[in-house]
């Protein structure tokens, strides 16, 4: 943008997060030391009528951002920002908005990436229509995209997170069941003000969440298989419904789990056990090659320092919680892999107290 425009600029930060930590499938989420990061420019007067109006300009930086869209009717982030925006009877973006996203999220790897794109978005609309958007109505609308609580609602709170969807009466049900191409809908190249009918507010309060301790020893080691598993094909292969034995399996650990890992120091055995899952790692295994091995051969006995394993989200990356021993216990994750015939990539994480920033710059 050139420097004769008045313009404001501002900085939007999302944590990466790891969804699921094993049997809180859909549950549990845990906001994780990578970001997304964008520099908004905003102009600070808009055109008159007789001038005219340009669209969003797109910068990517980073990991996976050679195949991203810039057009702003195909990128995530500005889809989701659109959505927020038109739901509140705005139908375009403000003129001359300079976006460039930094990421360091490796797309399609179980790290939330689309998660945090779709927090950056709704941040996004809601910054650019300066809207002051509390961080509940926020997440209502992140809901609306991403229709699992999991990533999201770690992703914009920061720590570690539960949280589950409220039923709904049969009024907010209908305003919540709108279709997903509704909500981002296909804009035609050339789109305009007048284009289609604005999307209705989404039913308020539709996550809800607590947040959980985290043991200031723990860290997260991340190996990261280098291909995409996107996560719709990792949900595709799960069950519609399940055995009574395996969801009590899955029950026990999580109550167990969600205070373990906030105790310290932390219970290296106690923790191990409830880190198991019987509702989505088994049927995910088919898609990772190496995985029913990894999880076989770990323990706090054969890996000192290891706390747990588990597919982080829907995979493929492995998440190890460890308090020592890091380097060993990734470089026999490699090993497995590499077996396999897959080549990884890993880094050693902190959790990301703060969530989801908003700032002037
Ligand atoms: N920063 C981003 N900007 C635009 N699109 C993104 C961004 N991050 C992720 N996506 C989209 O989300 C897809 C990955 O989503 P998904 O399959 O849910 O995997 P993940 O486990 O990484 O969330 C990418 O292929 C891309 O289409
Ligand atoms: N609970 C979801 C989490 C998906 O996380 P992602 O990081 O893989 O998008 C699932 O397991 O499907």
């Amino acid at each position: 943008m050139s420097s004769s425009v008045p313009s404001k600029t501002y900085r939007i930060n999302v944590p990466c997060t790891s969804a699921n930590i094993g049997p809180g499938f859909d549950v549990c989420g845990i906001a994780l030391s990578k970001s997304l990061s964008l520099k908004v420019t905003i102009p600070t007067e808009q055109p008159t009528s007789s001038e005219e109006a340009t669209l969003p300009k797109i910068i990517y930086t980073g990991l996976d951002s050679d195949n991203v869209p810039l057009s702003p009717y195909k990128n995530l982030l500005t889809r989701v920002a659109l959505y927020v925006l038109r739901s509140h009877g705005i139908s375009t973006f403000p003129s001359g908005v300079l976006i460039e996203a930094h990421n360091e999220i490796p797309f399609g790897r179980g790290l939330g990436s689309s998660g945090a794109a779709v927090i950056a978005g709704v941040l996004l609309g809601d910054l650019l229509g300066n809207l002051k958007l509390d961080k509940g109505r926020l997440l209502d609308f992140a809901l609306m995209v991403e229709r699992h609580p999991d990533n999201v609602t770690a992703a914009l709170m920061g720590g570690f997170i539960g949280s589950y969807l409220r039923e709904l009466d049969s009024k907010d049900t209908l305003a919540a069941s709108i279709p997903l191409s509704e909500v981002l809908p296909e804009f035609p190249p050339d789109a305009g003000p007048q284009w289609g009918k604005n999307p209705p507010l989404p039913p308020k309060g539709i996550g809800h969440f607590i947040r959980f301790n985290w043991a200031k020893e723990i860290k997260a080691i991340a190996v990261s298989p280098r291909f995409e598993l996107p996560t719709a094909k990792a949900r595709g292969v799960l069950p519609d419904s399940y055995v009574k034995k395996d969801l009590i399996f899955n029950l026990q650990r999580l109550a167990v789990l969600t205070t373990a890992l906030g105790r310290s120091p932390p219970d290296p055995e106690l923790i191990f056990d409830a880190m198991a899952d019987k509702i989505h790692q088994p049927y995910r295994a088919s898609l990772i090659p190496g995985l029913p091995e990894i999880l076989a051969n770990f323990t706090p006995t054969s890996h000192p320092g290891l706390l747990g394993i588990c597919l982080s989200g829907a995979g493929p990356t492995i998440l190890a919680l460890a308090t020592h021993n890091f380097d060993s216990i990734a470089g026999e994750i490699e090993r497995i892999f590499g077996q396999n015939g897959i080549e990884v990539d890993w880094s050693l994480l902190e959790v990301d107290e703060r969530g989801s920033t908003v700032e002037e710059i």
